[in-house]
């Protein structure tokens, strides 16, 4: 099987001063997930190394630079999913933590549970000696700004959907197993404790070897009602291609709910599909030694593997 990885840095509205940083992250992460894959690494390592490349660029919201909740705290929740034997782990409303990614998958390995939260994940994290990062270092200037706006009476609660930048990727490997991670700071303004859509099995993402892998990316409490990642699944179960599965449940999604997001996903033959009822939703992937990437509807860039390594070594 060849290996394919597909990543998104968020669906909504990428400001243009951003775009740059956006279509950089996400190619690199792409890249760096690849790189495991074509050394024979697992699609699990593979999804989890492309989220925490993600988490750790301020331009996503996730892990450092995540949007801020109502008190101006980071809350963050994230999920990973091995499509061989459905295990998942997932964390919702941790703080002080750079790499949330990597938690999911300790509960995942280490727990017999699926989804740890707040205190609990908190503790979690200490027996399992992963560093507290001071909140303070989680948060961008323009992360509380936003938050402040927000505070305004006269703020645009609408303005709370966009500029959604939740990181997520799926992944196939050489030997034909499927994976998913996806890891955010959620709503900007969200109540303390809120979970999103991100944390939850079948919404945020999912991974079956029988059908194939997907992240979801948008206005998380429509992508819970109709279980976002789950249903396009089911599509690809009854036959759909990744893209027509995509539209049709992005489309049922915004029909049904009014909710807008974006989508990637693989199939276990290695088809892939980047999707989305935004504006605009940064992503890549890379096949066959091509990266392909963009951020606005019918926009593709592709170039060679060597040549997009060789612009990322010199800074894009
Ligand atoms: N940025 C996002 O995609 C937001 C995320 N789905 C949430 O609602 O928490």
């Amino acid at each position: 099987m060849k290996p394919v990885i597909v990543v998104h840095g968020g669906a909504g509205r990428i400001f243009k001063e951003r775009e740059e940083g956006s279509r950089t992250g996400v190619v690199r992460a792409a890249l760096r997930g690849y790189g495991i894959l074509k050394e024979g690494g697992s699609a699990l390592d593979a999804v989890e190394e492309a989220v925490r490349s993600m988490e750790d660029d301020p331009h996503f919201n996730a892990g450092c630079g995540s949007v801020l909740n109502e008190k101006g705290e980071v809350e963050m929740d994230a999920i990973i999913m091995d499509g061989k034997n459905l295990d998942s782990g997932a964390v919702s409303a941790i703080k002080c933590i750079a790499n949330p990614i990597k938690l999911a998958r300790l509960v995942m390995e280490k727990t017999k549970h699926m989804l740890l939260t707040d205190r609990g994940a908190h503790l979690f994290a200490q027996a399992m000696g992963i560093p507290e990062t001071p909140g303070e270092k989680l948060i961008t200037e323009r992360s509380r700004e936003r938050w402040k706006n927000n505070l305004e009476p006269d703020s645009n609660p609408q303005e709370f959907q966009k500029d959604l930048g939740t990181v997520g990727a799926v992944a196939i490997d050489s030997e034909g197993n499927v994976a998913c991670a996806t890891s955010t700071g959620g709503l900007s303004n969200k109540l303390t404790g809120r979970v999103g859509d991100t944390a939850c099995i079948g919404s945020g993402g999912y991974a079956d070897n029988h059908s194939g892998a997907t992240s979801t990316t948008g206005h998380g409490e429509s992508i819970m009602k109709v279980v976002l990642a789950r249903l396009i699944l089911y599509h690809m179960e009854q036959g759909m291609s990744p893209e027509m599965a995509a539209d049709t449940a992005l489309d049922y999604m915004k029909t049904r709910v009014g909710g807008l997001g974006g989508v990637i996903v693989v199939d276990n033959s290695g088809e892939w599909a980047a999707r989305f009822s935004t504006k605009q939703m940064s992503w890549a992937t890379v096949k066959d030694d091509q990266v392909h990437y963009g951020i606005y509807a019918g926009e593709r860039h592709t170039k060679s593997v060597d040549e997009a390594l060789a612009s990322e070594s010199e800074g894009f």
